[in-house]
């Protein structure tokens, strides 16, 4: 074959594609046999399913449920069994080698600490080993000839009323690899404006975050994130839509909010796969991600919690190529997208952009 022929965008290649995920939880992305070996470890008794196969169903089909507030219910049982010190190692050195046999470069991965205090961790502690597990999955990734950097994002729960102290322990952690914080949980109930603290200290320590909105609630949800909160990103964000108008005769009229974040370059933490289990899209193809691309928003791609939907960052891109017939450029975009977005710092997103990114696609583009 001519070195300048064009590899076919198959399932196969995108996972040799260099990729860059913004969106992932720790606690959605356990291996099902690792839920097994640390609830057995940890004396859990109240796993739905003891078969790797059956448990990895049941994550996937009781996800599939339609609603937000049903689908979280799944993490009962992750977050059940990382209640140690050993089983955060374990469970964040997976998740680096996972993400990086997967082709992904470049992670931000989200956790709430505060859901992993039941058995008496403190959350400093909590935040060390996980810290301590990505060093060590980075590791690993190395030595099977794979380069992938883990940035953490520390979630406060919506329901919960500790996000200022969240936000102090992302600030305290931010030179040990904490690049930024996010709010997440159930979004109906739970504005994003009831942790105005929390934004507030972290702007005037130049911290960045990103806020859960506009999945299972509209656009009300997406403008207190920015105008009121100052969100640097939207996690899904997927409701813009709803300000957008796209008329028979094929023309678009952007109103305020969606014109602002397009103009802004908001960056839009789209989980496709996500949204079709909890009811926020019907379809691939009728997911939001085709017209805010062919709109030129910051669209990133993303995998939002692996296990309950069984799906990789691969996978959610061949299925984006499926859909919408995507070629290696609007890959290389959502992932240069993502790279541009991220919470380190200018120069080394720069340096991933140049020295990994853009020849990994001109390579698979023939060039
Ligand atoms: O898509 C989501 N929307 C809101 N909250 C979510 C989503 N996926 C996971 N979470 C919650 C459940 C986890 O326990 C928590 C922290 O990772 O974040
Ligand atoms: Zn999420």
């Amino acid at each position: 074959m001519s070195k300048h022929v064009e590899t076919p965008v198959t399932p196969e290649a995108i996972v040799t594609a260099p990729k860059v995920l913004l969106h992932d939880h720790l606690d959605g992305g356990l291996r099902p046999g690792t839920v097994i070996d640390l609830a057995e470890a940890n004396g859990y008794s109240d796993l739905p399913a003891t078969d790797v196969d059956a448990l990895g169903t049941w994550f996937r089909d009781a996800a599939d449920s339609g609603s937000l507030v049903r689908y979280l219910e799944t993490f009962a049982h992750t977050c059940g069994v990382m209640q140690d010190e050993a089983a955060l190692v374990r469970v964040a050195a997976e998740c680096a080698e996972d993400l990086a046999a997967d082709g992904v470069v470049y992670a931000e991965v989200r956790y709430a600490p505060e859901l992993f205090t039941e058995r008496g961790m403190e959350l400093d502690a909590i935040v060390e080993a996980v810290q301590a597990g990505f060093r060590e999955g980075e590791r690993r990734a190395a030595a099977a000839g794979r380069t992938i950097r883990i940035g953490t994002l520390l979630c406060a729960m919506r329901q919960n009323a500790r996000s200022l102290e969240i936000a102090e322990l992302a600030v305290r952690y931010r030179d040990a690899g904490v690049v930024g914080f996010d709010i997440a949980g159930p979004e109906a109930g739970f504005p994003p404006t009831r942790n105005l603290d929390a934004f507030e200290y972290l702007r005037q320590q130049n911290a960045h975050f990103t806020i859960h909105a506009g999945e299972a609630f509209g656009l009300p949800s997406i403008w207190e994130a920015i105008q009121h909160c100052g969100a640097e990103r939207l996690g899904h964000g997927v409701r813009i839509v709803d300000d957008i108008k796209v008329s028979a005769d094929g023309s678009v009229h952007l109103g305020r909010l969606a014109s602002y974040v397009r103009d802004r370059r908001i960056p839009l933490e789209m989980c496709p796969s996500s949204n079709l289990q909890t009811g926020a899209a019907t379809s691939i193809g009728e997911h939001p991600i085709g017209l805010l691309t062919s709109l030129r928003f910051r669209v990133t791609v993303n995998t939002d919690n692996r296990l309950m939907s069984g799906c990789s960052m691969s996978s959610e891109m061949a299925a984006l190529v499926e859909a919408f017939d995507y070629g290696w450029s609007d890959l290389q975009w959502f992932t240069i997208n993502a790279m541009k977005s991220a919470f380190i710092g200018f120069e080394e997103r720069l340096a991933i952009i140049n020295d990994v990114i853009k020849p990994g696609y001109a390579k698979l583009m023939g060039h």
